[in-house]
């Protein structure tokens, strides 16, 4: 097997490049057959990850956080290799949400033997808008606080950003009337919040959907009936264990297909970025991606 490290340099406030030093070790301990390349501008790991592709590369290996690991992803499918060619992941950003659902270790030594010893597990993929995801969707306020992080609190990163987001927006945000439809289910309300998983992590180790697993071809869609502002503050630290799902207003079903709609402008955010407003639908594409796992 031949692998290709693409290494976010900047990834966890600038420890990528230190990080990668220290993985290299491992790598020549365990005589990998690799190759390396670093990223010099955001978004280049989509062409280094094609180029990969191109060059004969079985695996590539995305070190950094999730952005470096979605950008790997979408290089692999646009260079058309989906289902060919796997993702390996050794965590060096801020967040890594994806690596916590599928239990690949933060220690680096652990990780770089994942590469070498782990299995493959073909995870599925979230579709919107053509595009794909591959941790959460967010409608509503969450994604009403990616908006107001990426205009407005950029200094911040990870989950101080998305905390700070949330005070100050709880404040401004009302609940919007929505329509939603999973599969041949319709739910129709005022929500808080919609979050379709295929993972069970964002915004930097909260666990929204405690029982998504990403290869049960199934999204986990976590509805919130539109709360008091008292009680998103109670219930938010629950959200880091997962135990907000046990609060009476919050609702979780399981499906493939998902369409919401609405007539305020409700926001939309895939993986932490910003995809419009809805209408939108989401669609799973079930066991298409292999990672390698312990
Ligand atoms: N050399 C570079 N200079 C500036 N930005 C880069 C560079 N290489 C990659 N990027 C961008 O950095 C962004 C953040 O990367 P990444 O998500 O891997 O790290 P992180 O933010 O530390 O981790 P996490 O997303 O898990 O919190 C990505 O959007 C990526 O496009």
């Amino acid at each position: 097997m031949r692998f290709l490290f693409i290494v976010n340099p900047i990834a966890g406030r600038g420890e990528g490049k230190k990080k990668w030093e220290q993985i290299k070790v491992v790598v020549e301990e365990l005589k990998l057959d690799y190759e390396v390349v670093f990223t010099g501008e955001p978004g280049e790991s989509v062409f280094l990850a094609e180029e990969g592709v191109a060059k004969g590369f079985d695996v590539l290996v995305a070190v950094g956080g999730d952005g470096t690991v979605n950008e790997v992803v979408r290089g692999i499918i646009e260079a058309g290799a989906k289902g060919d060619v796997k993702l390996g992941i050794v965590p060096a950003g801020t967040g890594n949400d994806l690596v916590r659902t599928l239990d690949i270790p933060f220690n680096i030594k652990e990780a770089v033997h994942v590469l070498k010893n782990g299995h493959v597990k073909n995870i599925d993929l979230g579709k919107v808008n053509g595009d794909y995801f591959l941790n959460v969707v967010g409608i509503g306020f969450d994604a009403a606080v990616a908006e107001e992080i990426n205009n407005n609190i950029r200094w911040l990163k990870g989950t101080a950003a998305y905390l700070y987001g949330i005070f100050k927006m709880i404040f401004q945000y009302k609940s919007p009337e929505m329509v939603i439809k999973i599969d041949d289910r319709e739910l129709e309300g005022r929500f808080f919040l919609v979050a379709i998983a295929n993972a069970k992590y964002y915004g930097g180790g909260m666990m929204i959907a405690p029982d998504a697993d990403p290869a049960d071809g199934l999204f986990d869609i976590c509805v919130i009936k539109d709360v008091s502002q008292m009680e998103v503050l109670k219930v938010l630290p629950a959200l880091f264990k997962g135990n907000h799902v046990k609060h009476p207003a919050v609702k979780v079903y399981r499906g493939r297909k998902v369409f919401v709609k609405s007539k305020k402008r409700v926001l939309v955010q895939a993986d932490g970025e910003l995809k419009g407003t809805v209408p939108m639908s989401f669609e799973i594409e079930a066991k298409t991606f292999p990672v390698l796992v312990p």
